[in-house]
């Protein structure tokens, strides 16, 4: 029986992962022990079983026990344990939702509906340390994975609408706390059917710009707005998100000769936890439209094509129909204007499922049947 440690469980990747893994009894058929950063001795999570009180996730006796490591606390964890544990000889399997190892050559980022092949070429080659994806990418190729399988996509820009929960938790609770304060700017006024809108527009513009209005996380009012920079700058210009979406599409997809280019604006919005993303895709050829949505119909068991109609990308394309679901709603597909070779696309997705737990999650349960 796999003894796994689970590093980061309480956080918020963790919790959905410790959710998930409860919900699909997967802590059956493996012995698990669970770290903490801050909480030595303290009573582990309630997974349905007794487990040992919380062990010290820096100590390294107890990790090298491990046939697998399972970690959500994030890239300073994996900065400081992953180097000294793999130098001490710990040959065990190290699952990684941090983005730290992610582009390195020992590890293999993991997304099996798309790149079951590539992850299964690793194991047999004896590659033992796994990260997730960047949760863009991963719910980009969840959307789009028949594309990418039938080799039709030449190059493609994703511009991208990215929820609060991908900055973490008091972003979360920071973007509630602003639509919040703006709400309250104009009460007075909205409880009166007579106000001026040019007088509520006046004072909630005032309330985003003063100085009680809660920035410390985002730097910058999101509600009511948006913030067209996502991550560290990279040297050419890009911001760090936009340039993972081209290099981790790549390295999961295992096209490392010839990678497809593909590149956009990162944008967060004032949505919680789904990420939603527009594309324009150069296709290879003039494909129909029926084609292209049979293929992406047919790629994966989540993927779910909404007909390009008002009424059903409003029920079913959006934020609020997709967040706590497996479900990758894909639609808004029509050709443009260019030509026949250039195809629009829009995905909506829940960037703490696919896009953060569930990689993880599965790559474990292939672990468990090795
Ligand atoms: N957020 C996202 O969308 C994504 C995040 N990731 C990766 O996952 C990592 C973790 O992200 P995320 O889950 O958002 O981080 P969190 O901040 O929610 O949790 C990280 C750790 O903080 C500690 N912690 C301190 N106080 C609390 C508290 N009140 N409640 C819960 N945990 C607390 C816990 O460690 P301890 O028990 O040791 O104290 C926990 O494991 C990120 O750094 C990133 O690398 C990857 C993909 C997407
Ligand atoms: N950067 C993502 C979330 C995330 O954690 O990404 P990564 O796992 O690549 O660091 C976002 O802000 O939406």
């Amino acid at each position: 029986m796999l003894k796994v440690g689970f590093v980061g469980w309480r956080g918020m990747v963790g919790s959905v992962l410790m959710h998930r893994m409860r919900e699909e009894n997967d802590f059956a058929g493996i012995e698990p022990v669970f770290f903490t950063t801050s909480q030595v001795g303290q009573p582990g999570p309630d997974i349905g079983v007794d487990v040992p009180p919380l062990k010290d996730a820096f100590d390294q006796q107890a990790l090298k026990a491990l046939d697998v490591i399972v970690t959500c606390q994030g890239g300073d964890y994996t900065e400081e344990v992953y180097k000294p544990l793999r130098e001490s000889g710990w040959k065990g399997y190290w699952l990684d939702a941090a983005s730290t190892l992610r582009m390195s050559d020992e590890a293999t980022i993991v997304l099996d509906p798309v790149n079951r092949h590539v992850i299964d070429a690793q194991l047999a080659k004896g590659t033992r340390t796994f990260a997730g994806g960047n949760c863009t990418v991963s719910l980009m190729l969840m959307g789009l994975g028949g594309l990418f399988e039938a080799d039709l996509i030449e190059w493609m820009t994703s511009m991208t609408y990215q929820a609060a929960s991908g900055s973490g938790a008091k972003h979360m609770r920071e973007l509630l706390s602003q639509m919040g304060s703006l709400r309250d700017s104009v009460q007075h006024e909205l409880d009166d059917p007579a106000s001026a809108i040019l007088d509520i527009d006046r004072k909630v513009s005032e309330a985003m710009r003063g100085g009680d209005f809660p920035i410390e996380n985002f730097g910058a009012p999101l509600a009511g707005g948006l913030l067209p920079w996502i991550d560290k700058a990279m040297d050419n210009g890009q911001s760090k998100e936009e340039w993972k979406g081209g290099v981790e599409t790549n390295k999961i997809l295992g096209h490392t000769a010839n990678p497809i280019p593909i590149d956009g604006l990162c944008v967060r919005i004032g949505a919680m936890r789904s990420h939603s993303q527009a594309f324009t895709i150069k296709l290879k050829k003039d494909v129909p439209i029926d084609e292209i949505e049979d293929r992406l119909a047919r790629h994966n068991d989540w993927v779910k094509v909404i007909p390009n109609e008002k009424e059903a990308t409003l029920q079913g394309l959006t934020p609020a129909a997709v967040t706590g679901t497996m479900n990758v709603p894909v639609g808004r597909l029509r050709k443009l204007a260019m030509g026949g070779e250039y195809l629009t696309a829009f995905s909506v997705g829940d960037q703490l499922l696919w896009g953060a737990a569930e990689p993880l999650k599965r790559m474990l349960g292939i672990l468990r049947e090795q």
